[in-house]
């Protein structure tokens, strides 16, 4: 029977976010970030396994307890998020019909309801597909000086939010070329097979720590939720 594994991608050295600490082992309301993402993955009973990509160069992972009774550390974490996804997999060896849900770490908001919505909705499906938002805003082009230069129509946009859901073996095969620059998530690289992943309506809550006034906010939804 295939299984259902989530690999988190936690490599990264948030130079947007900008401190010293690398976002994901930074405090929120008494665990690190990472500790957050990964317990709402735990606790899904579909999610057989919750691997945790870090940096081979990793100093903060050791300091921390992770109680996670599911939890693989990989430390082959890569130059960008697609080679660290690439190589957690090839780490991991799954079967290839197993299901893996690839997470960012810096998504730390993830509602069990969201996570449990995408699994019921990809779970039949023969290509996968992704938690995303419908834009809601006005969006704008910018020229080089922030003047506005076109707005684009938002008809058919979404934000596209992770988990991203896919086939082991096909995930396998479409992140190949990690290296390309035009694979910016999962979805893309499958994309980039000719293949359309399907759209499962996200929340904005489930947004991406990335600047350094994220994490106050990220602090207040976690509260408010426990
Ligand atoms: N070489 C990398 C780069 C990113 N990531 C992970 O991919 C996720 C999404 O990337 P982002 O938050 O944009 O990560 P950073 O690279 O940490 O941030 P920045 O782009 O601002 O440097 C994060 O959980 C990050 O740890 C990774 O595993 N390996
Ligand atoms: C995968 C992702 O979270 C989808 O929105 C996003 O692309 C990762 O962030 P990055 O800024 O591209 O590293």
């Amino acid at each position: 029977m295939a299984r259902c594994i989530a690999l988190v991608p936690a490599a990264g050295h948030g130079s947007r976010f900008g401190s010293a600490t690398p976002k994901q082992y930074l405090d929120i309301n008494g665990q690190p970030l990472l500790a957050h993402t990964l317990a709402v993955l735990a606790a899904n009973p579909d999610i057989d396994q919750v691997a945790v990509v870090i940096s081979p160069g990793d100093e903060w992972f050791d300091s921390f307890d992770w109680p996670q009774p599911k939890l693989t550390v990989l430390r082959v974490g890569g130059a960008s998020r697609a080679e660290s996804v690439a190589n957690g997999l090839a780490a991991l060896a799954p079967a290839a019909d197993d299901w893996v849900l690839v997470h960012d770490a810096a998504r730390c908001c993830l509602s069990p309801q969201a996570l449990a919505r995408l699994i019921a909705e990809i779970g039949d499906d023969a290509v996968g597909g992704i938690l995303a938002q419908p834009v809601a805003d006005t969006v704008k082009q910018g020229d080089a000086a922030a003047r506005i230069s076109a707005t684009v129509p938002r008809d058919g946009l979404w934000l596209a939010q992770t988990p991203q859901m896919f086939r082991a073996g096909l995930l396998a095969c479409a992140l190949a070329d990690a290296a390309n620059p035009a694979i910016t998530d999962e979805a893309s690289a499958i994309e980039l097979l000719g293949h359309a992943p399907r759209l499962v309506v996200g929340e904005a809550q489930n947004f991406k720590v990335t600047w350094p006034g994220d994490l106050a906010l990220a602090a207040a939804i976690l509260a408010a939720r426990n």
